[in-house]
């Protein structure tokens, strides 16, 4: 039973997308294993899970005869019905109910019956030829190969098949180096290149790699709930790259200089994301080939405005990617225990109610900071769709002030924080920003 999602969402207003994880392996490395451990750390989450066995193509009577004499190849990917795993997928991934084969071994076909399976926060498909097919692959938000020695899955598979499978060794052994081992070759072991993760299983689990996988998928949900409510919010994609800076930018025990150097490379990347939200015009140039090459035209009339402090550390990346771009300041005393905050300082281009603005702050808490600085912009006669905000982190109680009040100020981010303590701190957060930036 899915217990229910936390946040509520107007029916029909919007459908659940679920995150889509895909588990490939060779035959005995430990997939289901692996899945079976992400469902139990996920318990508080819908997962439901798909296997490709179960879309095995109904054979025709040539290929039935070779299959009752052992003698079909059930590890190429032509066994499978591709097409209709792949819509089964897709009709997940809108939200849709589908009905699953339930595919009998014995009989080498699919039962009369089938299973319903409804829609759910996270859908594991697994399967040996999982990231081997394409289009399968291209439905997948994650990839995950389970990486186990060849030794041991032989081993493994003789033990299962006598065990469970009514087999004797000679003909598993047979069958592994007539089909197996061939398709693991061509098919399974090069499609590990296409892995998110690659995750070694050998004799003992490895519980390091299964908690970063469930980390990654919780955060994924908490943004996935609130990009489905906001329009207006934008987070910006995340890889392991833009994970491994986060990690180093929330580690206490990061270096002043480290934190100056991530936090950076953060937003140059969130002030690139920004600047492609802005209009742009067809632009035709000729290349030193002599070729037309058909592009566009940067947008005019931008400016930049910081709220004092820690957004003035976002300046530096707005200038490297806009050279002389005018950059306008805010300093508001934020609101601590009750008290209500108040603009100190403002310093903007004289011509602003005419410019796109890149509202730079790199910590949205509360919103309240964030929502008096764009409510001075408003005042000035900037228009509410010009103006972008971006920040590092964002904690929901923000996010939700900000995109509520303001549903046409587009917010960009690049993670999405749990919540904010009793002391306004956004958690886990990175501290004090201004403090650990500027110190
Ligand atoms: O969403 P809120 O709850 O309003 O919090 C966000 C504000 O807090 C931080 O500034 P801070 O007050 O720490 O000042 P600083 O930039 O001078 O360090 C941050 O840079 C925002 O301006
Ligand atoms: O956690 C927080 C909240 C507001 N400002 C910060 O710098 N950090």
């Amino acid at each position: 039973m899915c217990s229910p999602s936390t946040i509520s969402v107007v029916p029909g207003d919007v459908c659940r997308h679920p995150f889509l994880i895909g588990v490939a392996g060779g035959t005995a490395s430990g997939k289901t294993t692996v899945c079976d451990r992400i469902m139990q750390r996920l318990h508080d989450q819908c997962v439901v899970m798909l296997s490709q066995d179960s879309f095995y193509r109904t054979l025709n009577p040539d290929e039935m005869v070779l299959a009752k004499a052992s003698n079909y190849n059930f590890d190429h990917p032509d066994a499978l019905d591709r097409q209709e795993l792949l819509k089964c997928l897709q009709l997940l991934k809108e939200g849709r109910s589908v009905d699953i084969p339930i595919y009998d071994f014995a009989s080498h076909s699919r039962a009369k019956e089938t299973r319903r399976v409804d829609p759910a926060d996270v859908v594991i498909v697994e399967g040996i030829l999982v990231l081997a097919m394409e289009e399968i692959r291209e439905q997948l938000n994650m990839k995950i190969y389970v990486d186990t020695d060849d030794d041991v899955r032989l081993a493994r598979r003789i033990q299962r098949d006598v065990a469970s499978r009514g087999r004797d060794v000679a003909s598993v052994i047979e069958q592994y180096t007539r089909f197996v081992k061939p398709a693991f070759d061509t098919f399974i072991g090069p499609s590990r290149r296409h892995a998110d993760i690659i995750v070694p299983w050998q004799s003992s689990e490895n519980i390091v790699a299964i908690d970063l996988i469930t980390e990654h998928i919780r955060l994924k949900l908490r943004q996935h709930d609130l990009i489905r409510i906001y329009r207006n919010l934008e987070v910006m994609p995340s890889n392991f790259q833009m994970r491994g800076m986060h990690t180093i930018l929330r580690d206490r025990e990061t270096s002043n200089s480290d934190f100056v150097f991530y936090a950076d490379r953060i937003n140059r990347l969130l002030v690139e994301a920004g600047l492609g939200h802005l209009p742009f015009q067809e632009k035709i140039v000729t290349t030193p080939t002599g070729e037309r090459y058909v592009g566009v035209e940067f947008a005019r009339g931008l400016c930049g405005v910081s709220v004092i402090r820690s957004g003035e550390a976002m300046e530096a990346a707005l200038r490297e990617c806009c050279q002389g771009i005018k950059i306008g300041k805010i300093l508001v005393h934020r609101w601590v225990h009750g008290k209500s905050e108040d603009i100190i300082y403002e310093k903007l281009p004289a011509d602003i109610s005419r410019r796109y603005v890149l509202l730079l702050d790199p910590v949205l808490g509360t919103g309240n900071t964030a929502c008096k600085a764009i409510q001075v912009l408003l005042d000035k006669g900037v228009q509410e769709s010009k103006i972008l905000f971006l920040c590092i982190i964002a904690a929901p109680p923000g996010i939700h002030r900000v995109c509520q009040a303001y549903p046409r100020v587009k917010v960009i981010t690049s993670e999405i924080d749990t919540s904010i303590d009793e002391n306004w701190s956004v958690v886990p957060g990175v501290g004090e920003f201004g403090d650990r930036y500027y110190c």
